[in-house]
């Protein structure tokens, strides 16, 4: 088949976006993987499964293979050691792109993420170029989340909003559906970030590549299994990536200049 039948052959099967990926970065995930591929593959079944595993020690890249053996929609992508969510979703849209999705979708692999809210997400990307699910906006909620992780998350959106000057409420989410064209739009090459500021990186610079940013309420459900990556060092890249952001683009515009 050649290219313009195969695309074309795509819009019929997927409709105008095309075909979706779900991208779940993983380190330490091995009691939630299976739970969390199957529920996607049964909320979306046309959508194809990416898991990014960072070499986890406990096994969470071999079960992912095993699903992979199972299933030909299930792929994995086995990196060397852990680089932080960042650099796994990067290999991971790097990955998408060059198969030809059509739709890159970042999820969670501990069910935070609600798989069956991927529907509507998918569903409003229709209209839009990029689309974050929220916490923070009329509808959206926690469901078990510890108070200190309530106040650091809305903390990080507040803070990350005011220095640079978006209106976004939930910007470190990570739950969030891109067209191909508008990952392929945002300077992938240059983005650096590495923990979870690595949102706030994709989420800015989409707003200042003109994108139509549509916020659509999740409900984000605490983990049981396992243990969050968060640590120290991943609060302290996002509080001085940010305020470097925030100082940077505000003299790009200064100068007349496009940012980031
Ligand atoms: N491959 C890889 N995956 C990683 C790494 N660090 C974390 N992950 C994976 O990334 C996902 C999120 O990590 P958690 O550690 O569970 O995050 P959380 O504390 O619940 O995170 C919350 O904050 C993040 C930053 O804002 C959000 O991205 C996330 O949606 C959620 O709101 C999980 O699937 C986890 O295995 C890494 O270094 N490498």
């Amino acid at each position: 088949m050649n290219e313009g039948a195969k695309g074309r052959e795509a819009q019929r099967r997927y409709g105008p976006l095309g075909r979706a990926l779900v991208i779940i970065p993983t380190f330490n995930e091995a009691e939630n993987i299976k739970k969390i591929v199957s529920r996607v593959r049964a909320a979306v079944p046309d959508a194809d499964v990416l898991v990014a595993d960072d070499n986890s020690p406990d096994g969470t890249g071999k079960l992912a293979d095993e699903l992979a053996v199972e299933d030909e929609q299930v792929h994995v992508l086995h990196r060397k050691g852990k680089e932080g969510l960042g650099a796994a979703y990067l290999a991971g849209f790097a990955w998408g792109l060059e198969h030809e999705y059509g739709v890159l979708i970042e999820m969670d692999a501990d069910g935070s993420h609600q798989p069956e809210e991927l529907p509507r997400l998918l569903t409003a990307l229709k209209g839009a170029d990029l689309v974050l699910g929220s916490r923070w906006v009329p509808g959206g909620r926690v469901v078990n989340w510890p108070k200190y992780r309530e106040f650091l998350s809305r903390g990080g959106s507040t803070y990350s909003r005011l220095l640079l000057g978006i209106a976004i409420r939930d910007v470190t989410g990570g739950y969030r559906a891109f067209r191909a064209e508008t990952l392929r739009g945002l300077g992938l090459s240059e983005v650096a970030s590495q923990g979870y500021c690595f949102q706030v990186d994709l989420a800015r610079r989409a707003v200042a590549a003109g994108y139509h940013v549509v916020e659509v309420p999740i409900t984000f459900v605490e983990r049981e299994l396992g243990d969050s990556k968060m640590n120290r060092n991943i609060a302290v890249e996002a509080l001085w990536r940010v305020a470097g952001w925030g100082l940077s683009d505000r003299a790009n515009r200064f100068r007349g200049r496009s940012t980031p």
